[in-house]
């Protein structure tokens, strides 16, 4: 398994750099790369060229054309997908989507990352075809929708771990 931190996004609503923010002493980077260690992955990459990751080869893809980018640089493997911006990641969340391979991604019901993702040819042909689309139809959830997804039911699980920050007041709130 290898860990993929998404952190090329522009923080354009947090004012700014998500990954940058510090949690109990450490980034949100640094904590995300040591909860995907813990988790199991062998080794983690990051998403995003300003933070020394895999530069997108494409312009305002989002996080599909990070996943792109980063399958262009990996060998067929299963990845662990989550964004930079969940202050609360837990090993506990993270574990679930590992054991369940039925199909080529798993995530929690309502939340498409983090994900467990499949890279294989499969999966490269739906990425490849998917940063030639815009908007909606080059989401995460669509490129779930194309490769299939397993979705796991919330009940029981660590909800807490998926709060995501996207403004100041989702921080304040995540810290309080
Ligand atoms: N590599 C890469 N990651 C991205 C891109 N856009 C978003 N992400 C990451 O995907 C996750 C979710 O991003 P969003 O919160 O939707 O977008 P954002 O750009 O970070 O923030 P806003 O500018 O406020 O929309 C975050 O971890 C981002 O760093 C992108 O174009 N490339």
């Amino acid at each position: 398994m290898i860990g993929v931190i998404l952190a090329g996004g522009l923080s354009s609503r947090m004012g700014e750099d998500k990954a940058l923010l510090e949690i109990g002493g450490i980034t949100l980077l640094e904590r995300t790369r040591q909860v995907l260690l813990e988790a199991g992955a062998e080794r983690v990459v990051v998403s995003g060229a300003r933070h020394g990751g895999i530069a997108d080869r494409w312009t305002a893809k989002g996080p599909v054309g990070g996943i792109a980018s980063v399958a262009g640089e990996l060998d067929d493997s299963e990845l662990l997908v989550v964004p930079v911006d969940m202050p609360r990641l837990s090993v506990a969340l993270l574990a679930p989507l590992c054991d369940e391979r039925r199909m080529h991604a798993t995530r929690w019901a309502g939340h498409p990352l983090p994900m467990r993702l499949t890279l294989d040819a499969a999966t490269r042909a739906v990425l490849a075809d998917m940063v030639e689309l815009e908007g909606k139809a080059c989401s995460v959830s669509a490129l779930q929708g194309r490769v299939g997804v397993a979705t796991l039911s919330l009940d029981g699980a660590d909800t807490r771990a998926l709060v995501n920050c996207n403004t100041p007041d989702d921080w304040h709130e995540a810290n309080a």
